[in-house]
């Protein structure tokens, strides 16, 4: 066995051959022009054009509309109504805790002069007293800052919490997720978006607002001090400068917006091509394409160092701006004070005097320059925020227009059908209805077919007809724009009327119960399958060795299942799960595709056991025999019905070429 794998593993002469022709300098190039690796595998337009692209559909800036996305996300943030947390209190701490801190830092920066004053005065007494007020400040100035610092841990951690809780509960709800994916190739990554652009932005939230969060106030203390000693000269030179300082900051942001944003969206394709490696290692290996997925990942992770490179660069120049700002306000206060003195306003006072008002004019004026550059300063991270503060905004803009769409859809019955008693008769009807992509192509119209309980059904035809698309309809998962859908519902979250099983199922990340069980979660509280439920349903499918390979039936597992059981096993799994649920309707894409024959044919006897009707799309004739109808579709819009006779399936198979070979338009037989 291992000699015949490694005798696959070995490259073929042209392959080897192929590989070593690559030279290392130019192996992008070479590789982009073999016929193995195609750009287009991965996106359907070049690489080096989607940079053009992206950056033209999503060109955002540090504008208006960064300004309204950020005030959305603060409205989530501290929305009365929010579940999630109250940040609003939270912010109140942070202020309160932060302004005591300023006091007391000023009380700090006090204490060199207190000692300096009873040192000269040799003063004992004076001196013990301010040692012990110096102790205690000092103590308080650490504590303070540790709290400021915990006070933003904890804004930085509800922050994330309610976006990401916002955002996700948005996304994966009802069918969003699906529907987005399918139709918002716009917008790149909305895993990375929720996972990780929301975590930056509630960072760079917090640092900016442990620097600038007391600013406002100490900005009107100040300058109300300011102002009783220059007169409104004084603050409103600072103001003027300060203003023309930030909106010619605004001028250096705005490039670094856009890259910090084209950084992200590398950032994520070159995560989702690691994911991808994951998730394919077995092919990757088989196809000898590790050199290819090399190349690629080079490429993206290239990409990223670039923009890196980019913004370190944009921001060097933003930070000589906004450092030189910080420094020229030095001088400011001196030019401030320069007017009046050679005006003549200070003509009169006593030369000792003059000093004292020069230095407190210098320290009050600096301390006001000191918050507006502390604001300046926040440049770099105002321009990461804002790039941030886009991705969210334009997940949350295109997640808003799905749900529009969605609003009158009931997920469990998608339908607004009238609710129908559990007993009553079932089926489900497709009346004159138009089958379409979501993007926009039409695969089938004026649709007419009835699925009856007990009467298995078979969809046949060609690869891309249209077979998957009717189950995609009748599980709600595309709306149709013609014609009614009718099927019954599940009357509650106990019961399934439909299930629907892929031909890869879904494993999820949790225990063998929960396999089971999906996509009802067990816990402590709930546990929907019982341990003698579990063992009935593994030997249903002959799965009873899985349970050699748990722990016991609540350990949970993760990538693991896929490595535990092979593809049949778990299309085996899958069975056992709509044994569970027992639904009216099974629909069954290629989902017995990986079965031997005895195991296929106990399955379907099982299902009439079970009063399971089936709905099965397939290529394999030998399923016809389990089937009492069946559907075709020619691949060119057109479909055709026949029941399966006792007669055997050989009419049938003769049916299914005369119309093929036909293809000549629709023939219903009823
Ligand atoms: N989410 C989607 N968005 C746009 N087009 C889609 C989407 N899903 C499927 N299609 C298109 O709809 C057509 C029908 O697809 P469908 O999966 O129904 O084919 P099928 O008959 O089941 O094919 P196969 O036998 O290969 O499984 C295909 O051309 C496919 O490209």
């Amino acid at each position: 066995m291992s000699n015949n794998y490694e005798y696959h593993r070995i490259p073929s002469v042209e392959m080897e051959e192929q590989i070593n022709n690559y030279d290392n300098d130019n192996i992008e190039e070479q590789l982009l022009l073999s016929s193995t690796v195609k750009e287009n595998d991965l996106f359907p337009v070049p690489l080096d054009t989607i940079d053009t692209i992206q950056q033209s559909k999503n060109s955002v800036s540090f504008d208006l509309t960064f300004c309204n996305r950020f005030l959305r996300i603060c409205r989530i943030l501290f929305s009365p109504l929010n579940p999630y947390g109250n940040l609003i209190s939270i912010l109140c701490s942070f202020i309160i805790i932060s302004l005591t801190f300023e006091v007391v830092v000023y009380f700090v920066g006090t204490i060199p002069s207190r000692f300096y004053t009873v040192l000269i005065g040799q003063d004992f007494e004076g001196f013990k007293y301010e040692l012990i007020w110096g102790m205690g400040f000092v103590f308080c100035a650490g504590l303070g800052k540790s709290l400021v610092k915990f006070v933003g841990g904890i804004f930085y951690l509800l922050t994330r919490k309610i976006l990401t809780k916002y955002l996700q509960n948005q996304y994966v709800d009802q069918n969003t997720f699906y529907r987005f994916l399918s139709k918002r190739m716009d917008i790149d990554n909305p895993d990375q978006r929720i996972a990780q652009d929301i975590d930056k932005f509630a960072a760079k939230l917090r640092e900016i607002m442990e620097e600038v969060l007391v600013s406002p106030v100490l900005i009107a203390y100040y300058t109300y001090q300011t102002w009783k000693l220059c007169g409104y000269l004084g603050p409103l030179m600072i103001y003027s400068y300060f203003f023309i300082s930030f909106i010619s900051s605004r001028f250096l942001i705005s490039p670094i917006v856009n890259l910090v944003f084209m950084k992200e969206f590398h950032e994520g394709n070159f995560r989702f091509l690691h994911i991808r490696i994951r998730q394919f290692s077995e092919s990757i290996a088989f196809g000898f394409g590790e050199r290819a997925e090399k190349v690629r990942l080079d490429k993206y992770f290239n990409k990223i160092l670039i923009y890196m490179r980019q913004i370190i660069e944009k921001e060097l120049i933003l930070e000589t701006f906004t450092d030189t700002i910080a420094y020229l306000g030095a001088i400011l206060s001196y030019i401030m004070i320069a007017i009046p003195i050679f005006i003549g306003v200070y003509d009169n006072v006593e030369k000792e005097k003059l000093g004292g008002i020069i230095s407190l004019n210098a320290f009050l004026s600096m301390y006001l320059i000191n918050q507006f550059s502390k604001i300046v300063e926040q440049s770099t991270r105002i321009s990461d925020l804002a790039g941030y503060t886009s991705r969210i905004g334009q997940l949350l803009e295109a997640l808003e227009e799905i749900n529009m769409e969605l609003e009158n859809v009931d997920i469990d019955n998608p339908f607004n059908e009238p609710p129908r008693p559990p007993n009553s008769e079932l089926s489900i009807n497709f009346d004159q209805v138009t089958i379409m992509t979501p993007s926009g192509n039409r695969l089938l119209s004026e649709f007419k077919f009835t699925i009856e309980q007990e009467n298995n059904v078979m969809i046949i035809g060609p690869n891309g007809s249209g077979k998957s698309s009717i189950l995609r309809v009748m599980c709600g998962l595309w709306s149709t724009p013609e014609g009614l859908v009718t099927k019954p519902f599940s009357i509650s979250n106990q019961q399934r009327i439909l299930l629907y099983l892929p031909q890869t199922p879904y494993l999820v990340f949790g225990s063998l119960r929960d396999q089971l069980s999906y996509p009802m979660i067990n816990d402590e509280k709930n546990c929907h399958v019982t341990d003698e439920e579990v063992d009935n349903l593994l030997s249903l499918v002959n799965l009873t060795h899985v349970k050699s390979l748990v722990r016991n039936y609540d350990e949970q597992y993760g990538m693991d299942w896929d490595k535990m059981l092979s593809p049949g096993e778990i299309q085996r799994l899958s069975i056992a799960r709509l044994f569970y649920w027992k639904p009216a309707f099974a629909a069954l894409d290629e989902s017995t595709s990986s079965l031997d024959a005895v195991t296929e044919s106990n399955f379907f006897e099982k299902c009439k056991e079970f009063n399971i009707t089936c709905i099965t799309v397939s290529h394999n004739m030998n399923l016809l025999k389990y089937h009492d109808k069946v559907l075709l579709l020619d691949g060119k819009g057109h479909y055709a019905t026949s029941d399966i006779d006792i007669n055997g399936t050989e009419n049938i198979e003769r049916w299914i070429d005369g119309i093929l070979v036909r293809n000549n338009g629709i023939i219903v037989d009823e």
